[in-house]
């Protein structure tokens, strides 16, 4: 059974004179986004990428476009391995340096791992590229992206993409994700401790970032919320080993939803959906009124206000806090 169809976007939206800002954006719904954005005539857009020539050509692709062309775009690209906190802070100081104010910033880069692989920062890559990187992201930008909402006169947007996965990977798992009395970051860093579920994990540690952030965001200038696109045949499995992949790609034929749709679901968490998603999750096109159960029970919350600890005192180490995170 495919997923449900998305209903097309509403007529009429329109993102001239916008500036749109696209992480891990070479590939997957990333680039499809930035496509349809364009398309939607979105006046600058930054492809911020791990690999700059794949980016390069990313670019001659979507100029190749018809309605692109005749939209006259810029369309940048950025270097940006969020694998790397270095490459984070370079990538965040040339967004400032070249972009004078961000409307839509979108957090799509990310992964999925079955076994334990590090980053060059020595954590595991799912807490890393999923979850840390996008934390670094932020810290560094908000500021600007609160200037920003100043000079083009309405709240930028910030729309991070999570996983339904996130309400789920505790299911497959004997004690739960992590308990009240661990380190959280240790359930992916420790050989021992490390999950197959990391992904899952990964994502509802952005969950639980984006539930507590958001409330000490000022949403006359930052509007922050977080979406599952649901299945979309990307190439988001080809982490897997064959037999599982062979397995998933049928999954994806069956039931995955059109890249397209994917998109779509973007542009509407980013643009359609207005103030009302600030601090909240959608799937697909639905704004969920509360966060998963998980997150609301007791070892949940003990979890969430662990997980803010640790973050803190990892960015701290990195970078001066945003007043926001103090
Ligand atoms: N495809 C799905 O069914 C699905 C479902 C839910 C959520 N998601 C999420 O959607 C987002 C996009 O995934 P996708 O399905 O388009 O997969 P994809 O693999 O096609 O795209 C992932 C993108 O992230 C980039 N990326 C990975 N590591 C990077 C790094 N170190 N630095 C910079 N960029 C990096 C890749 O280059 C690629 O452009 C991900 O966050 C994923 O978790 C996907």
């Amino acid at each position: 059974m495919r997923q449900a169809k998305v209903t097309p976007l509403p007529e009429g939206i329109n993102l001239e004179g916008e500036t749109v800002v696209i992480t891990g954006a070479s590939a997957g719904m990333g680039l499809e986004t930035a496509r349809q954005m364009l398309r939607l005539r979105c006046s600058t857009m930054v492809l911020a990428v791990r690999n700059v020539s794949k980016g390069e050509e990313c670019v001659q692709q979507l100029e190749q476009d018809p309605v692109i062309q005749s939209n006259k775009p810029t369309i940048k690209v950025l270097k940006l391995d969020v694998g790397q906190y270095d490459s984070v802070q370079e990538f965040t100081k040339e967004l400032q340096q070249k972009i004078e104010a961000v409307d839509i910033l979108i957090l799509n880069a990310g992964i999925g791992r079955l076994k334990l692989e590090r980053s060059p920062t020595g954590h595991e890559e799912t807490l890393q590229i999923n979850y840390l990187s996008n934390v670094l992201i932020l810290s560094e930008l908000l500021p600007y992206l609160e200037a920003s909402a100043g000079k083009t006169g309405s709240p930028t947007r910030i729309s991070w993409v999570g996983s339904r996965m996130h309400e789920k990977g505790h299911d497959f798992e004997k004690k739960g994700p992590f308990r009240s009395d661990d380190s959280v970051f240790a359930r992916f860093d420790d050989e021992k401790r490390f999950s197959r579920f990391s992904y899952a994990n990964s994502k509802l540690l952005c969950a639980m970032f984006m539930y507590t952030l958001a409330p000490r965001l000022d949403p006359t200038k930052i509007v922050l919320n977080m979406f599952c696109p649901g299945m979309v045949n990307t190439n988001m499995s080809d982490y897997l080993p064959l037999p599982l992949r062979v397995v998933f790609e049928g999954v994806k034929y069956l039931m995955g939803r059109p890249i397209e749709d994917g998109g779509n679901i973007y542009i509407n968490a980013a643009v359609v959906a207005g103030p009302e998603t600030h601090g909240k999750y959608l799937y697909d096109k639905d704004i969920q009124p509360e966060p998963s159960t998980y997150i609301k029970s007791t070892v949940g919350q003990v979890v969430q206000k662990r997980l803010w600890e640790e973050t803190m005192e990892e960015m701290k180490k990195i970078t001066t806090l945003p007043s926001e995170f103090c």
